[in-house]
């Protein structure tokens, strides 16, 4: 192609015409002016001249390539750890071209830059990340083509790289490329914009969005800082690598910048990850606190700073980071943008805390996770509840659960502990006491074995839940007690017909047993059960249901035997006494001897100086009764008889029977608390629900309190007089128990056994002097006088013999009731017992006995006393066991594999360990088996299994001597 003039060919290469001419003619062309022709042959001269001036005509090319990878951990609200990688590759490249090129590339370069600048912003602004980068290629492949395509013959001046030309060439390569941007961090979002009520919640925020939180922004405002943000990380190395062509051809210059500029990435996208683990996790009341500083740090920290300075960086596109998803590069731009300066501030002087961070994301956590970690065992750490030692009291039966809540421990943990023991039982599993105080004792408290029949072992815990109850006024309970035909029946009709009758409409409509009387004092209630044979059979089952005994005596008959009886018993129970000399209508009535008389058995009036009120009556006529009731109440006042009314009922059987349409009916009075219908109760060995409940009159009543009697329906046995009663708070409970006494009711009458028997009466030996009390029949006056006189004579300082009741006849079941309740021996002169006192006192386990000799009684009571006094104890060997052979079993210790080689080993036996002959240990035997079940005793010439009670300490070879201590009772 040819061109015309120098002028013509200046335009076409867009540079002066006389730059051109003056290049011209130093390449040797003769030229005059710039309008002088231009041929082919010139323009190579120029191009070879220019080549010449400027050495090779290959431009030397400088390649640069920086990769850098950063790890961002951190947790999201949710808690868990995410994990980010940004790998940023920065590759730069610095050709040194022909000048000529260059010229050419100058020219292009200036238009393809324009129009850069217009592609790139939008491109950055709108589009997603991924997608700026291709878009941003874009024009620099044009401008790459279009410096190459210029090949025509570059002007002197071209000589120098033009400065811009670099970094646009560069646009292209220096990327940031998300190796692995996890869709986590697009999750961030989300969550970070679900917080809806935040934004509503502050206006003020909303409407300054640049001194918002983050949480706050726009995404519009987000994405269109993403550019920004990422040449805000890089404004020294753009200003530093690119103006000055010389300082780019320093490599060494530009390493240093270039590590500079690494580190202030990394640094950078450390706090970020800081600035978005702060965000996230701080509370969202302090999220709501404007930064206003923010702002200007950002100015300060970034020398760029503010939006013009980050998009000319971006236009330079010396650095430009991306990373895939949009979410992303948003919530990274609006940390960076907006909270990096503080951030920053935040992060790099306190290492420690980003080292805590990092650490806590090596835990799978963030640091907020470790911070709720560390909370949570703050939090956790009052809940190990102190390890308490109680006293538990456990009763004949009790539930797993029950158990567990009196120790205040789980009930998976009385199970373990079962388990443990080789017992599996459920929750609702009740277990013997035996086998509760094991787990007791293995939880580290103190078992305590309630009472066998003791009613406060199984309502300890509702009454300390229950708290005190105040105890208030009752009326008195009152026992008409006398000897026969003196008119007990008769007073007690009269007070009813008089008192009760009178007063309820409808009159007596059924009998039973007990009534309550009112009078201008008080109420009186009155067990309608005369005779002492009740009121002490009552006593013998250990309950005492009377407050004072009414003796009646017949002011024409004086005091007979069963006065003196009834006299003993309530002198035995500890009752006071009122008399009330009935049938003084009667013109032979004689009250003075009446008095006398019982002034001889002890009973003093008060006009005598005694505290017994003597009170003249008539069954018949009604004299005196009122007098007779104003005694018992001063006497019920000087008692001064309370009871808790708001509290769960506790009574008394009276009496029991099955009724063939209500089935068992029993007649309770109720002596504490209050005992409403529907209440589950126990009532000795039954239990049941209170269904109905009638009050004396046979009227249905909802409620009874205390001294309140009443017929209850609905247990499931007939109960025995004298039972104790109790309201319990379920009737599942009440079954168990009930369930389990009939179970134990033998075990318990044969410890009923103990106390009575004359040869165990030692078994009582305890501080001071002890009593024999005894109960004396015999078949004359005359030997019963002298049968007493002789027995009291063997009183010594040590035992005191009592006779409790002597009395000329067979012997009774009331004799036989008396002796239970007096823990008593009965001796029987040329008496027998009647066949129905025999089986009570053979069910109760009294000693009978039957002499025919006095001395042969008074020797047998002698040798009791002797037995009462402390016993010798002696030690008997009863036999010998060999060890030969040693088993250790875990949880148990050693166990002894034994042969009896002489006499007998007992279960109860106490063991001396004898190794070489030398005693090396003493103790018991903790359990004694034959192959696998636990005996008794084991026989000489027999193998079997023993351990020993706290001693593992067992050796083949050695032996166990065998022995018992057995007391030998001293003679007086
Ligand atoms: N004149 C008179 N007779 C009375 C009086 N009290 C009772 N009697 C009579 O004495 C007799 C016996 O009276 P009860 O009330 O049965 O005597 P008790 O003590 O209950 O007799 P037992 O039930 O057998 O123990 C009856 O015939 C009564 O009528 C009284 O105060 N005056």
């Amino acid at each position: 192609m040819s061109s015309n003039t120098v002028a013509q060919f200046a335009v076409e290469l867009k540079m002066p015409a006389n730059v051109l001419l003056e290049q011209l003619r130093a390449a040797g062309v003769e030229l005059q002016s710039v309008d002088d022709g231009v041929t082919d042959a010139d323009k190579a001269k120029l191009l070879e001249s220019l080549r010449r001036a400027h050495g090779a005509s290959e431009g030397q090319k400088i390649t640069l390539t920086r990769r850098q990878t950063s790890e961002i951990r951190q947790a999201d609200s949710s808690g868990r750890s995410r994990t980010i990688q940004v790998e940023v590759r920065k590759k730069r490249v610095f050709v040194k071209r022909d000048p000529a090129e260059l010229l050419a590339e100058a020219a292009k370069a200036e238009a393809a830059k324009a129009e850069l600048e217009q592609a790139e912003l939008p491109a950055e602004i709108e589009a997603p990340a991924e997608q700026a980068s291709p878009s941003a290629e874009a024009p620099a492949a044009a401008i790459e083509s279009a410096a190459q395509a210029s090949e025509a013959p570059a002007a002197k001046q071209a000589a120098e790289p033009v400065p811009e030309a670099p970094e646009a060439a560069q646009a292209p390569d220096v990327q940031a490329e998300p190796q692995a941007v996890e869709p986590e961090a697009a999750k961030a979002e989300p969550v970070q914009a679900a917080e809806p009520e935040q934004t509503p919640a502050e206006p003020a925020e909303a409407a300054a969005p640049e001194a918002s939180e983050p949480e706050h922004a726009e995404p519009e405002a987000e994405v269109g800082e993403a550019a920004p943000e990422a040449v805000a990380d890089e404004p020294a190395e753009t200003a530093e690598a690119q103006p000055e062509p010389a300082q780019a051809a320093s490599q060494e210059d530009d390493r240093s910048a270039r590590d500079e500029d690494r580190e202030r990435a990394r640094r950078a996208a450390e706090a970020e990850a800081a600035a978005l683990r702060q965000m996230l996790s701080r509370p969202r009341k302090v999220l709501k606190a404007p930064e206003p500083e923010q702002p200007g740090l950002s100015g300060t920290l970034h020398k760029p700073a503010g939006k013009g300075a980050a998009k000319k960086d971006a236009k330079a596109g010396e650095v430009k980071k991306t990373v895939k998803g949009s979410e992303v590069s948003t919530a990274w731009s609006d940390d960076s943008g907006r909270k990096k300066p503080s951030a920053r501030a935040d992060a790099a002087p306190s290492s420690p805390s980003r080292d805590g961070w990092r650490a806590g994301g090596k835990s799978g956590k963030g640091s907020r996770g470790g911070r709720n970690k560390q909370a949570q065992v703050e939090r956790k750490e009052p809940q190990v509840a102190e390890f308490i030692a109680r006293e538990v009291h456990v009763p004949e039966t009790i539930t797993v659960a029950d158990l567990a809540h009196k120790m205040s421990v789980k009930a998976a943990e009385v199970i373990k502990h079962l388990m443990k023991l080789g017992q599996m039982v459920t929750i609702n599993q009740v277990l013997d006491q035996e086998t509760a105080m094991i787990v007791v004792e293995e939880l580290g408290h103190t078992a305590i074995a309630a009472k066998l029949d003791d009613p406060e072992a199984f309502l300890d815990v509702a009454e300390s839940e229950l708290g005190e109850v105040e105890a208030l006024p009752r009326a008195p309970v009152v026992t008409v007690m006398g000897h026969v035909d003196h008119g007990k029946t008769s007073l007690l009709d009269y007070i009813r017909r008089a008192k009760v009758a009178s007063g309820e409409a409808g009159g007596i409509t059924q009998h039973i047993g007990a009534y309550s009387v009112k009078t201008d004092r008080g109420v009186v209630t009155f067990l309608d059960t005369p005779g002492h044979e009740a009121f002490t059979a009552m006593r013998a089952r250990g309950a005492k249901a009377t407050d004072i005994v009414i003796l009646v005596v017949a002011a024409d008959d004086g005091v007979m035997p069963q006065t003196k009886e009834a006299i003993h018993h309530a002198k035995a129970a500890g009752v006071p006494l009122v008399v009330a000399i009935n049938k003084i209508d009667k013109p032979e009535a004689n009250s003075e001897r009446v008095k006398q008389e019982l002034v001889a058995e002890e009973v003093v009036p008060e006009e005598y100086g005694g505290d017994v009120p003597f009170v003249p009556v008539s069954a018949k006529t009604g004299q005196g009764i009122d007098d007779l009731l104003e005694n018992v109440l001063l006497q019920a006042e000087m008692l001064e008889l309370t009871a808790p009314i708001d509290a769960p009922a506790k009574g008394i059987v009276i009496e029991a029977r099955l009724d063939k349409g209500r089935g068992p009916v029993a007649t309770i009075l109720v002596q504490s608390g209050t005992l409403s219908r529907g209440d589950a109760v126990l009532a000795g060995a039954s239990f049941g629900r209170v269904r109905a409940m009638l009050n004396e009159n046979g009227k249905p009543v909802n409620s009874a309190g205390p001294a309140t009697p009443v017929e209850i329906q609905g247990l499931t046995e007939v109960p025995a007089a004298g039972d104790e009663v109790i309201a319990m708070a379920d009737e599942r409970k009440a079954r168990e128990i009930a369930l389990f006494r009939q179970g134990k009711f033998r075990d318990v009458k044969l410890a009923r056994q103990q106390a009575a028997k004359l040869e165990s009466m030692f078994d009582n030996i305890g501080e001071g002097t002890q009593t024999l009390a005894l109960i004396v029949k015999t078949d004359v006056q005359g030997s019963q006088e002298a049968l007493v006189q002789s027995l009291l004579k063997l009183s010594t300082d040590e035992v005191r013999v009592q006779v409790v009741h002597a009395a000329v006849g067979g012997i009774s079941e009331s004799d036989v009731n008396l002796a239970i309740a007096s823990h008593a021996v009965i001796i029987g002169f040329n008496v027998r017992a009647e066949q129905s006192a025999k089986k009570l006192a053979e069910s109760n386990g009294i000693d009978l006995r039957y002499y025919n000799i006095i001395y042969d009684a008074i020797d047998d009571v002698r040798n009791a006393m002797s037995g009462m006094l402390a016993p010798e104890k002696r030690e008997e060997v009863i036999g010998m066991v060999e060890i030969r052979e040693v088993f250790s079993v875990s949880r148990i210790g050693n166990i002894a594999g034994c042969m009896v080689t002489d006499g007998v080993v007992r279960r109860d036996s106490q063991v001396r360990l004898l190794r070489n002959h030398v005693v090396h240990w003493t103790g018991h035997i903790d359990s004694l088996r034959r192959f696998k079940d636990d005996v008794k005793e084991v026989k000489s010439g027999f193998d079997c299994g023993i351990t020993l009670k706290g001693n593992n300490d067992i050796e083949v070879g050695d032996q166990l001597e065998i022995f018992e201590i057995k007391e030998f009772a001293r003679a007086l």
